[in-house]
């Protein structure tokens, strides 16, 4: 039997396992039947907390339900920190993931910053199948066009529209998670600028489809919209599960704050 820990940050949800003493692997089949909401425990994303070395508290590995191992899972880097926050009765650490170190640091009412590292803003970096200026990819479909393409360590395709909640996400998510321009496919995101400055954002996760929210994907959003002169490098993104604190740095570093929650431990028997 495999204890796991479901959490969710925002709504985003995943299965957690601590694997830092290496008793388990999962297969890929295995890592599919977990996350399937029809026969597993079902969630966005299937994390394994790993033992490190170094100056890191922990390795976290990311699946998507898919099978396919992403780069960057802004919710659950949230979720994991806390919990090893909780452990160490630390109130940071360092979690290392396949884009090198992410600080974490408690912040206030429970939520947890997370530095998700610099935005990838050069073509091959995000990364795409040819050179070309990211701040305005040629992708037309419907009313969708010239977004952004930015990398958090993971592949965002960042659309401005005007009323973000009124598109068919379910049909043109899909479409542009598998363009050619995407050579490791691409998490699409459809954003509106509010007249007071936040962000309205909805995403389509490569290998996972509609989720509740995306802290990567809310990194892309303000990077892209800080690039296209639509935003202050601080702003709030809200998502269908809640409300992100956003902050693009100097240094190019983003900072994402935000809640995070478990809803139950239990048991894998696979
Ligand atoms: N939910 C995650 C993003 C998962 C991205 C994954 N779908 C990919 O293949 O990059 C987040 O909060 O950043």
């Amino acid at each position: 039997m495999i204890p796991f820990r479901k959490m969710h940050g925002l709504g985003n949800d995943f299965v957690v396992i601590d694997n830092r003493h290496g008793q388990w692997s999962l297969t890929t089949d295995q890592v599919r039947l977990v996350s399937d909401r029809r026969f597993g425990v079902g969630c966005d994303q299937l994390i394994i907390m790993e033992a490190v070395e170094g100056d890191a508290d922990l390795f976290m590995r990311i699946y998507n339900p898919d099978g396919s191992e992403s780069g960057a899972c802004g919710n659950a880097t949230r979720c994991v920190a806390s919990l090893a926050m909780k452990e160490r009765g630390l109130d940071q650490v360092l979690i290392k993931t396949r884009r090198g170190n992410l600080h974490a640091t408690a912040a206030e009412a429970g939520d947890i910053t997370v530095d998700m590292g610099n935005a990838l803003i050069d073509w091959r970096d995000v990364p795409l199948s040819e050179e070309m200026d990211t701040l305005s990819l040629p992708i037309q479909l419907g009313s969708l066009e010239n977004p952004v393409a930015v990398g958090m360590g993971n592949p965002h395709c960042v659309f401005f529209v005007e009323d973000a909640d009124s598109l068919p996400l379910e049909k043109l998510g899909p479409q542009v998670e598998h363009h050619p321009l995407f050579p490791e496919r691409t998490n699409v995101e459809l954003a509106t600028i509010r007249p007071n400055g936040s962000i309205r954002l909805r995403v389509w996760e490569r290998g996972a489809g509609k989720t509740l929210a995306c802290g990567s994907g809310a990194c892309a959003t303000l990077v892209a919209a800080v690039r296209r002169g639509l935003s202050a490098r601080q702003a709030e993104i809200e998502l269908d599960g809640g409300v992100l604190k956003m902050q693009w740095l100097e240094n190019g570093h983003v900072l994402m704050t935000g809640a995070v929650a478990t809803a139950f431990i239990g048991e894998l028997d696979l």
